[in-house]
This record gives C-alpha cells, structure tokens and sequence, in this order.
C-alpha cells in the first residue's frame, strides 16, 4: 500500500516556500496552478515546499506579491506553455473562459480541485464539464477532498486520501505522482466517470448527520411540548400553581431521556425492518427501500446523538441536590418531622425502587460510553468486522435493554396511577417506551431458533422462491454449483 513517505519528507525549522528537499532524481519539475485564491495560494505553497517549481496562470498577473514567494505570475496563456500539468484552483462557474486557451491547453493535463455547493448541483461533473470544454486536453480529478486550510496548515491527517480518476492513465499516473510527492495517499477511482461520485463525497458527509440531527431536534421539540401542556399549564389551569421553573431543568431532564432512548430504538429498528424485509421477501438479493437504506447507513451518527442526549441527562441529573426547589422542599419535609415530633419510617421498598431505578441507568449510561467509543474509527479500526458487529449488535442490545429497563423502573405504579394521566394523556415516559419495547419485542421473536435459522440461510445466500436454489446453468452449458 502506498503511503506518504514516497516523495521525499518535509524537514523542520525551514524557512517557509523554499524547497525543503530537492527533488534527487530529476530537475525541479514546473507545474502550472490557474487561479490565485485560497486554494491556489494553498496548493503553490505545498508544491514549493516539496520541490516544484511553481508558476501561476491569472487574470492579474502583476499582483505577484499576493501569491507565496519563490512562484511567479503571468497569463494564464503563458503559464500554460510552462508545464505539461496544468491546475485549476478555479470555480465551476467560471471556467467558459479556459474555451478561449483551447489552443494553448492543447495537449495538457488540466486537473480539476472543484467542489460543488450542493450534491448533483449540474447535471454533468465539473471534471466532464471541463473536458467537453477543452477537448483537446486530458481531465484528471483529484485533490476536491483536501482542504486549503489543511494544506496551508500541514494538519492533514483526516484528510490524507485522495481520489484520482481520469480516462488516461498515464495523465493518472503523472498527478499520482505529485499526489505521493507532497505526502498524501492517492486512490485510483477509474475513469472520468466516476468524477461525479468524487465530487459529491466532500459533500455527502453531511447528510449523515442531518437526518438523525432533524429527527433529533423535531423528538426533543415535540416532547418538550408535550412536557409543557402535561404539567406546566395542567398546573396553571386546574389548581393556578406556577410551574414555569420546570422548563429550565425539570422538563428538559425528561426530554433528553426520552430523545436519547427512542434514538437508540431508531438504530435498532432499521435493522429489525431489514431483517423482516428479508424474511417477507425470502431473498437478501432485491433491494431494501430507499429510506431504508438512508436509515441503514446514518445508524452511528444516529447512535451518537443519543449518546449526546444521554450525556445531557447525565449532567441534568447531577444538578439535582443543587436545585434550590429541591433543598427547599428537603428542608420543609425535615421541619415538618421535627414540629411534629415524628420520624418517617424507613421503607425498604421505596428504597428499592429507587436502587433499581439508578442502577440499569448507570450500567445502561455506561455501555453506551462503550458503545459510542468503539464507534470512533481510531478504535473500530483495530478490531475485525466480527468484534465490531458483537460489540455494536450485542452490547448495543443490552444498553438498549437496560436503557428501557431504567425507564420501566422508573415508572412503577406510575403507569396505572391516575393522577400521572392528565387530560387523558399519558406520561411523556409511556410514550417513550413504545418504540424500545417494540424493538426488544420484535428482536426476540427474531432471535427464536425457528426465525432466526431462516434467517441466517437467507443472509448465506439461500431464496425461498428461487426455482433452482442450488443450480445455476450458466451460458456455456456448465453447472455451477
Ligand atoms: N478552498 C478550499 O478549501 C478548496 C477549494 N477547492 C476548489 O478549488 C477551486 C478554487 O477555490 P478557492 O481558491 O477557494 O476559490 P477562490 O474564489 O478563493 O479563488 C478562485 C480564483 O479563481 C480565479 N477566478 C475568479 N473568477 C474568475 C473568472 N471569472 N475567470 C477566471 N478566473 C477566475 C481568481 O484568480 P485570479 O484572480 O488569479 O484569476 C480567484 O482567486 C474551487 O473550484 C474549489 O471548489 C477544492 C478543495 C478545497
Ligand atoms: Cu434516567
């Protein structure tokens, strides 16, 4: 596997943009960088440092003094004919006039940096874009993924890999190479027409994220509400009690237990419907639902927000003592023994329920530390596909169990306790335990030895309706078995 140690390595306490080491095999290599915005700027000064020889092609070039020293400016039509490679730190936008150079680019191997704003912004790829334009030369995309900022500033670890393609391989070849000169990892995509799947990764990290971030805020503003109407203006309506303060933390501490344990039963869920998907359909060889497959593939970022909400309701829960509503009504439950001269009796049962009530929560909290840990790639990295799906499926299960199991301690009698169901609706905790018990159900009706076995044969590739299940006649008359 290649790494960055094939071009020659950067060296401390130099003076910045003078090469650092020269290149031993051949002459200082010219390279030609159209544009001198931030990422032109950015990339000029990493090729300098590693030992090209850096002209820039501009609009202006006599405001040489804005691109890093030891580069020049000229024309885009004459820094064109200094190199056979040819950048363009350029948008999209504004790339019709490179048509005009078509003569001049003749030959040349443009490579296009380009991102988008949106995904599928145009209906083509900026890197085809560009080839339709200056047919006479050859496109290569690569570098899109890498950031000025991380170039500039030498933090480059996240963001070591960089995705190649192009029709020619050796224009490949040739930005592989400087690719692997200033230290970073190509990774050959195939040709220009893989440039748009290219173009769309920078972008496509984010939808990851947005779903269970949507999902997350509308489940915490709905409960809120809810939490709002059920007690706060309950109180005010039926007996005039202000009950305001309860959204400060009160509420709040009901909220995020509630967000985090439904997204935890989200992650689960996804996997359960595609386990019934298979068993319904007999086969794991057609395609689940898009939604489906969106779910499927946002479950860690899903997984991390209800982490989050779960720290939250950690640190909410903490405050509690501190409270002044909390050591006011302490301190009024204790003078209240004292005038009357009577000590409350201990009750073993109040003191289990609130034991059983704490301990799957903080077993529960602490697998999902686990949980969340092993998710990091720096940890997922060092285990094998099998420890990770334990520990993700397993461990998540049980958090989930114990997660839910907290919350049903936590109800009690609460369930049945008539006062709890104000206006006939049931509180906010009931709600929460639709979903996670749903899931647990369900997962034990798959884990029984008679589901579970078809559905392990399906997942080994077996089909209930094939015709030939263990035949396949192929083209040639042979049987494949
Ligand atoms: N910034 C980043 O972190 C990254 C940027 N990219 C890509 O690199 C490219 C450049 O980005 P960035 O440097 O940030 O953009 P900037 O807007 O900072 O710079 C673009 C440069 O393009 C030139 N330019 C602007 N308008 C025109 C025009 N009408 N005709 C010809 N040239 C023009 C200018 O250079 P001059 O005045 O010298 O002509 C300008 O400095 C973009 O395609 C971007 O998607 C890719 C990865 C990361
Ligand atoms: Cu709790």
């Amino acid at each position: 596997m290649e790494d960055g140690s094939a071009g020659p390595r950067m060296e401390t306490n130099s003076t910045y943009n003078i090469p650092l080491v020269q290149r031993s095999s051949r002459e200082n290599e010219m390279v030609c960088i159209f544009g001198t915005g931030d990422f032109g700027k950015a990339l000029g000064s990493k090729m300098l440092q590693c030992g090209y020889d850096v002209v820039f092609g501009s609009r202006s070039p006599n405001n040489a003094n804005l691109v890093p020293k030891g580069s020049e400016v000229l024309s885009h039509h004459e820094a064109a004919q200094r190199s056979k490679i040819i950048f363009l730190a350029i948008q999209r936008d504004h790339y019709s006039f490179l048509s005009r150079l078509a003569h001049a680019l003749q030959g040349k191997i443009l490579v296009d940096v380009s991102n988008n704003l949106k995904l599928n912004q145009y209906p083509e790829s900026n890197a085809e874009y560009l080839a339709q334009l200056v047919p006479g030369a050859e496109v290569v995309k690569a570098f899109n993924t890498v950031s000025a900022w991380a170039l500039q500033s030498g933090t480059l670890d996240a963001s070591r890999q960089v995705f190649v393609c192009g029709h020619d391989s050796k224009s490949k070849q040739m930005v592989m190479e400087i690719v692997r000169t200033l230290g970073l990892t190509p990774l050959d995509q195939g040709s220009l027409m893989a440039a748009k799947e290219v173009e769309n990764y920078p972008l496509q990290l984010f939808p990851m994220w947005k779903i269970p971030m949507y999902i997350s805020s509308v489940l915490a503003a709905v409960i809120f509400l809810y939490c709002v109407v059920t007690e706060v203006i309950y109180s005010y309506v039926t007996t005039g009690e202000d009950y305001t303060y309860a959204i400060m933390i009160a509420i709040p501490n009901r909220v995020f237990p509630i967000v985090s344990l439904i997204l935890l039963a989200l992650v689960y869920l996804a996997g359960i419907i595609a386990a019934i998907i298979q068993l319904y359909r007999g086969t794991k060889y057609s395609r689940f639902p898009d939604w489906l497959d969106k779910w499927m593939l946002c479950r860690k970022q899903l997984g991390l927000v209800a982490l989050g909400y779960a720290f939250l309701h950690v640190i909410y829960t903490l405050v509690i003592p501190i409270r002044y509503y909390v050591r006011w009504w302490m301190n009024n439950w204790a003078i209240t023994q004292i005038k009357n001269n009577a000590t409350a009796p201990f009750d073993p049962n109040y003191a289990w329920r609130s034991d059983a009530y704490l301990a799957p929560g903080i077993l529960g909290f602490f697998f999902y530390v686990l949980l969340g840990i092993t998710s990091l790639p720096s940890v997922s990295n060092i285990v094998n596909w099998r420890e990770f799906r334990f520990v993700q499926s397993k461990l998540g299960y049980l958090t989930l169990i114990l997660c839910t199991g907290h919350t049903l301690v936590y109800g009690w009698d609460r369930f049945i306790y008539g006062p709890f169901y104000r206006w006939h609706l049931p509180p906010a905790f009931v709600l929460s335990l639709i979903i996670p018990c749903a899931v647990l159900s369900l997962k034990f009706i798959l884990i029984a030895p008679c589901v579970d076995r078809i559905i392990t044969q399906i997942r080994q590739g077996w089909e209930r309706n094939s015709k030939n299940p263990k035949k396949d006649i192929s083209e040639n008359g042979k049987t494949t078995v």
